[in-house]
């Protein structure tokens, strides 16, 4: 697997054929999808659930599932969705009353777990769970739709989370998501990221492979 991860959000994708448009972006060099989980309540959307997810896993998807769930409570669709086949799940603070709980019910279901924070929740909740943390999602828009414009004071919140999980000694991935394109991909590199949610920045063109390729070639232009 690559290093660095794109991970096309399929909220952008043709739902009417889905299967085949994931199949498409993962033949054209994605190395994982990212599953975007709205409940019409923590955010207000409402996209697809765990029967989505098990779909996927009988079309014969093999790759990382990443679970992005932003619905509140959070706890009860947990177990669902690994059976569903996810491979990693993460969750809004805001949305669980036990954090530590939420993360432990994770793990404890085979997944991969992780926080996601919003542009505007303080990085405290990263305070005592690093140990339990595969994974850290940063949202560089608010959440509920894809096709918004990346806020630029991502950027820092990265470079502030990248130094903690330096620091901190633990394997943990940092996950940006919303609005990442080929303008922004090295910045965002640069600041620390490795694992990177592109939804309308893919699904919008034509080529996937050319778009996944650039946005690679962007990417290793970091410094
Ligand atoms: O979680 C979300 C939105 O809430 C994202 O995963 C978006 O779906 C990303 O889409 P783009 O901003 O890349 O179009
Ligand atoms: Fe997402």
């Amino acid at each position: 697997m690559n290093e660095n991860w794109i991970a096309p959000s399929i909220l952008s994708a043709n739902f009417a054929k889905l299967g085949e448009e994931v199949d498409n972006v993962l033949a054209a060099g994605a190395d994982i999808v990212h599953f975007d989980v709205m409940d019409n309540h923590f955010v207000p959307n409402l996209t697809i659930g765990p029967l989505v997810c098990e779909a996927l896993r009988k079309h014969g998807v093999t790759a990382p599932i990443d679970v992005h769930l932003m619905v509140e409570p959070v706890d009860r669709l947990i177990p669902d969705f690994a059976k569903a086949g996810a491979s990693i799940i993460t969750f809004h603070p805001e949305a669980s009353v036990h954090i530590d709980r939420t993360l432990q019910l994770i793990k404890d279901c085979g997944c991969k777990a992780g926080l996601t924070f919003n542009p505007g929740t303080p990085l405290h909740y990263l305070d005592h769970i690093m140990d339990k943390l595969d994974i850290i999602l940063l949202m560089s828009v608010n959440p509920g739709f894809g096709g918004q414009s990346f806020i630029p004071s991502a950027l820092d919140k990265l470079r502030q989370v990248r130094n903690r999980i330096d620091e901190s000694g633990f394997n943990i991935r940092l996950e940006i998501d919303g609005g990442v394109n080929t303008s922004n991909i090295r910045a965002i590199k640069a600041a620390g990221a490795d694992t990177f949610v592109a939804g309308s920045a893919i699904f919008g063109k034509p080529d996937y492979k050319k778009i996944i390729d650039e946005l690679r070639a962007e990417m290793a232009l970091a410094v």
